[in-house]
């Protein structure tokens, strides 16, 4: 579906929104629920990638279809491989069958686990036979993506004899690995990272434990990017979140200051005041951390006419789409000029911004979701608009709910 965006004649925003839970929470919980009973969540996230991973734990054989959700696809990889009496084929989206998981059934077949491919040697699908994993020590390379050693991670407390896990190389997204280790210190499960080494205890039982999942970073991206391209005066406030954070994408609040835009922690809200215009005619972020929000970030750039260089994208080309190309080719529709490296995006802003372009999305819920705030700079196009499900289903309606025109064409 087409939609088309513009903005309120003021560009004054006042709203309060709630945004559905953290998918990379939710995904873990997920799994640590299937392997000990006795965990309740709450704020589940209800994107596609939630919805896939709850059907797929589900499942003892037969086939079990991800879709688009990397997340889902990493996990349950190890999971199934490390349940007996679970015989499936795991599979996903044309894309997902593009995106890499050689790492991760090496680390795996090297502890025992009995995987095959059932196309491409390297990609998804991949036909697995559960099977008691009783070796404890791994070792996988860490600069490819963090899903692999948290895949590890979530179902180390119920092998055996537990898992040490050696990490080779530079570790890429280390936030989302920290989150994994909290979430399993959070149900009583020991760990220990140093240096490059992890360490995970086994455990048998748990703890009855409720767990409240935080709201999703990643989607409030959108809303500071709306804030920052917003009138000085507009306020949004946006819950459930906190101050402390396992989510790494929540370093939104420090670098959105650089584009006007305060954030006051309340209780369980953020309230994001556009307090001042921006200066800065240039800005550059290492994004290594939080590789979902480069996409947010560099149309927030544009949108002010202000240059930017963003590194530590490596990890771009294997996401949802190519990234770093999909952003090159959208930005540069609207006028901005982009060089690109393999792990870095250099943009060059311009003062007139192209109207009434339509923006691909590529299957890419980011590119849809971080290109929308342009909105209030110009009027434009979204093309396959409904992508945005597999993170955050909800989000047209919230765009509707803080004041954009948001009309299907
Ligand atoms: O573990 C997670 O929940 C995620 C880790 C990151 O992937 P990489 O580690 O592949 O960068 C991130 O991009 C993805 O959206 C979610
Ligand atoms: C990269 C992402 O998701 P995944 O790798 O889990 O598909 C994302 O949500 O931006």
């Amino acid at each position: 579906m087409k939609l088309h965006l513009s903005a309120p004649s003021d560009n004054l925003l006042k709203s309060a929104i709630e945004i559905t839970g953290s998918k990379s929470e939710t995904n873990r919980l997920l799994l640590l629920q299937a392997l000990f009973s006795n965990i309740n969540i709450d704020n589940l996230s209800n994107s596609d990638d939630a919805q896939v991973m709850a059907k797929g734990l589900k499942i003892a054989d037969g086939e079990v279809d991800i879709h688009h959700a990397g997340t889902a696809m990493r996990f349950l990889t190890s999971y199934f491989a490390s349940q007996e009496q679970k015989n499936v084929v795991l599979t996903g989206s044309k894309r997902m069958q593009e995106r890499p998981i050689k790492v991760l059934v090496d680390a795996l077949r090297s502890l025992g686990a009995k995987i095959e491919y059932v196309k491409n040697e390297g990609y998804p699908p991949l036909r697995i036979t559960g099977t008691a994993i009783t070796s404890s020590k791994v070792s996988l390379p860490a600069n490819i993506s963090s899903q692999y050693i948290s895949s590890l991670l979530l179902i180390a407390p119920s092998l055996k004899n537990g898992l040490e896990v050696e990490l080779i190389g530079k570790i890429t997204s280390v936030p989302y690995i920290n989150m994994t280790l909290a979430l399993l210190n959070g149900v009583g499960i020991e760990t220990e990272f140093t240096e490059n080494i992890i360490r995970v205890k086994p455990k048998a039982k748990v703890e009855k434990a409720n767990l409240v999942v935080e709201s999703d970073w990643s989607a409030a991206s959108y809303f500071y990017s709306i804030a920052a391209l917003s009138k000085v005066g507009s306020e949004i406030k946006l819950s459930a979140y906190k101050k402390n954070s396992l989510q790494g994408d929540s370093i939104l609040s420090e670098i959105y200051k650089e584009f006007g835009v305060e954030t006051e922690f309340l209780k369980n809200q953020i309230v994001l005041k556009k307090v001042n215009k921006v200066v800065e005619k240039k800005v550059a972020f290492a994004l290594e951390n939080a590789p979902d929000i480069a996409q947010t970030i560099a149309v927030t750039c544009l949108g002010l006419n202000v240059d930017c260089h963003l590194t530590g994208l490596h990890t771009l080309p294997i996401k949802e789409t190519d990234r770093l190309a999909a952003m090159k080719t959208e930005l540069e529709k609207l006028g901005g000029k982009v060089a690109l490296t393999n792990e870095s995006l250099n943009l060059t802003a311009s003062e007139n911004l192209i109207p009434n372009v339509a923006i691909d999305t590529y299957n890419d819920h980011r590119m849809a979701m971080a290109f929308a705030p342009i909105a209030l700079k110009i009027n434009l196009g979204i093309n396959e608009s409904e992508v945005v499900s597999k993170s955050y289903p909800d989000f047209w309606k919230d765009m509707k709910a803080i004041g954009m025109e948001v009309r299907e064409i």
